[in-house]
């Protein structure tokens, strides 16, 4: 296999200890390489989102660190244990919510999750408390003893989730996870990825939904035919792909305002909108200076607005149309 270019990483991983780790992670099958030389470090309590189109190797590498395939090169390590040769550590440890979640469809959601806790090895003092408490938490409380058979797949996701925290896991493998939630349930969905972040959990998260990835991932790695091709903070990436992290848009009306805009050392470039509308590409945030300016070439400021760049910006910029392609659920969201 030809050896992979190493991802542009446009922020530096923490110095912590990384829970999970890849160097030079391979996955072939047959000649068809799915994986190829991935590097990756993922620190403790990070949130990790993986994006790329549709078979650029995001589950592929999901089965690696799970040791549920096993790789064809490379070393990969989650929390110090090797998925391939000690798959049973890193089960006890990741909680995993796979795209396709299965369920005994005739068994209801507390029976699930009574079998999972069984299988998972949970002392039997604590399974019924502790099944209680992830179905409240998940909002399944109410339809505990109904039949999975029954349950919309958005219900069926928040059971995924309730039996990834009945594990108490240290990592939360995520695949997807709001792929079939309505628009208020995906954002319950993302307020309990947070709140799996502020209880320390490690949180690896592979979606198409970009808003909803720029909303709760503290770094993402862009995937392409197998290869980690950028990974870096939402903000980190915009500067490199997109050369700007922040639009600032100005209302403001004086036959000067624009020359004066431009002249505010920091800002990249600026649009004319309309009339005395303008946007500001910059690095940083410089509203108090093209507040300034705006003032000191005698010119009345109406208003001023800071957006932070879209990482759906940024993919289909360095994705090109056929990235968007792929996701036309995509197209024309902004910023969460
Ligand atoms: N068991 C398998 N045998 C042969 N090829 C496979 C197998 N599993 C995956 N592949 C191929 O490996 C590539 C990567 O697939 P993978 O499922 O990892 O992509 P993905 O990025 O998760 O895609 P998606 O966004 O559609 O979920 C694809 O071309 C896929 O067809």
């Amino acid at each position: 296999m030809a050896p992979a270019a190493p991802a542009v990483r446009v922020a530096p991983a923490s110095a912590a200890a990384p829970v999970i780790e890849a160097e030079g992670l391979s996955k072939r099958y047959g000649t068809f390489v799915a994986v190829a030389g991935l590097d990756l470090r993922v620190a403790p309590g990070e949130v990790y989102g993986l994006l790329g189109p549709n078979g650029s190797g995001k589950t592929t590498t999901i089965l690696m660190l799970l040791g549920l395939t096993e790789p064809s090169g490379g070393r990969v390590r989650v929390l110090g244990f090797d998925p391939a040769r000690e798959p049973l550590e890193v089960k006890r440890r990741v909680g995993y919510l796979p795209d396709a979640v299965g369920f005994y469809d005739d068994l209801s959601a507390r029976e699930n999750l009574r079998y999972s806790a069984r299988l998972m090895g949970l002392p039997r003092a604590e399974r019924e408390g502790r099944i209680e408490a992830v179905l409240t938490r998940m909002g399944l409380a109410e339809v505990a003893d109904k039949r999975v058979g029954a349950f919309s797949r958005g219900m069926r996701q928040r059971l995924g989730l309730a039996e990834v925290l009945l594990k108490a896991p240290q990592v939360a493998v995520l695949d997807e996870p709001t792929a079939s939630l309505d628009p208020s349930s995906a954002d319950e969905f993302l307020d309990l990825i947070r709140s799996l972040k502020a209880e320390g959990i490690t949180v690896l998260l592979s979606s198409h939904l970009l808003h909803q990835v720029q909303a709760v991932c503290d770094r993402v790695g862009l995937f392409r035919a197998g290869r980690l091709e950028l990974e870096g903070t939402v903000e980190a990436l915009s500067q490199r792909v997109l050369g700007s992290a922040y639009h600032i848009e100005v209302e403001a009306h004086g036959e000067a305002v624009e020359a004066a805009l431009r002249g505010v050392p920091g800002v990249l470039g600026v649009e004319r909108r309309g009339a005395g509308r303008y946007r500001a590409a910059a690095r940083t945030d410089l509203r108090p200076q093209l507040a300034a300016a705006v003032a000191g070439c005698g010119g009345a400021l109406y208003g001023l607005q800071l957006e932070a760049r879209s990482l759906d910006e940024v993919y289909a910029h360095h994705f090109g149309r056929a990235g968007r392609a792929a996701h036309p659920e995509e197209v024309g969201r902004g910023v969460a």
